[in-house]
């Protein structure tokens, strides 16, 4: 048995082709979404995500509005840079890249964020709205594994999710957007203090790997059928993608998502729909 994929590049695309007619309709009003990022260093993974998030932009007719700043910027540096895209009006949501480089204060750059403005979903008053259940920008990679589950069918309500990995921009806000009423799983978060991750993933009906340890989800620890998602960016000596899932998944689950190809561009995806769903919406403000 082989599972089926989750493909997350080929949802992408539709999810775009969708976007550029929502942002055609916002354009002809007179209004074009801008999405800002700010980056800092010279991380090549990071400085292709950025790469990627402006290409995107360009293909569907957002406005982007990039700034970069030397590995070693200091704290009131980046934080004059979100000052500035705060008060940009060209830009409607933009994303700090995260990891910064060491010796900067990230949650004090998250907190700085206009959370009016927060393309991620992940200024402290954002993530708080998500736990008391009000409408707010997600956190994009959360929102494309559900995007991508539903595109595919795959039932989520009822069903039991493992999580793994308590991380601020996927596991811990995956578990939140999981038991939520409208999705309705019964969710378990695993964490590197897990005594048993084997027998905790063994139950799980749908799996989200987020530890960022290659391979740490094997074959022999899917329960038949499951849909597993990939999460990890690890990296091998040649810079090419090793993910969380183990090859031998595919024999046992149902449902897998490539890796590079599954939960990266979805993360992207979401990241452009939140610009589009909070341009429309402000439109809709101003009458
Ligand atoms: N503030 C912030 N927001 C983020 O959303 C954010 C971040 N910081 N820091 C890093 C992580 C990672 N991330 C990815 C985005 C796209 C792909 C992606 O599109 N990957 C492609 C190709 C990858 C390749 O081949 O190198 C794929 O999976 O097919 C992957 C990972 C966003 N992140």
């Amino acid at each position: 048995m082989t599972a089926q994929t989750l493909d997350g590049k080929a949802v992408a695309a539709t999810i775009k082709s969708e976007l550029r007619e929502r942002v055609d309709a916002l354009r002809a009003r007179g209004i074009t979404p801008g999405l800002g990022t700010i980056l800092v260093g010279d991380d090549p993974a990071s400085r292709w995500y950025v790469g990627a998030k402006h290409k995107d932009c360009a293909e569907i007719g957002i406005e982007s509005i990039r700034i970069d700043l030397p590995a070693d910027a200091s704290q009131a540096e980046v934080e004059a840079a979100v000052d500035q895209l705060n008060a940009d009006p060209a830009c409607t949501l933009y994303i700090v890249q995260l990891p910064l480089p060491k010796g900067l204060d990230e949650n004090a750059v998250i907190g700085r964020i206009d959370p009016a403005k927060d393309a991620d979903g992940l200024h402290p008053t954002n993530l708080g709205w998500l736990v008391l259940g009000k409408a707010a920008p997600l956190p994009c990679t959360p929102r494309g594994i559900l995007e991508l589950l539903r595109r595919h069918e795959v039932e989520i309500a009822g069903r039991h999710a493992v999580v793994v990995g308590r991380g601020i921009t996927v596991g811990r806000p995956m578990g939140l957007l999981l038991t939520r009423r409208s999705e309705n799983a019964t969710v378990t978060l695993c964490h590197t203090g897990t005594q048993d991750l084997a027998a905790e993933v063994r139950r799980a009906d749908i799996v989200i790997a987020a530890a960022g340890v290659p391979g740490i989800i094997t074959g022999d620890m899917v329960k038949p059928g499951a849909a597993l998602l990939d999460v990890g960016v690890s990296r091998d000596e040649d810079g090419k993608i090793v993910g969380d899932l183990a090859p031998d998944v595919w024999e046992t689950a149902g449902w897998v998502t490539p890796n590079p190809g599954g939960v990266g561009p979805m993360t992207r995806a979401m990241l452009l729909s939140n610009v589009v769903d909070f341009s429309e919406a402000q439109a809709e403000d101003a009458g």
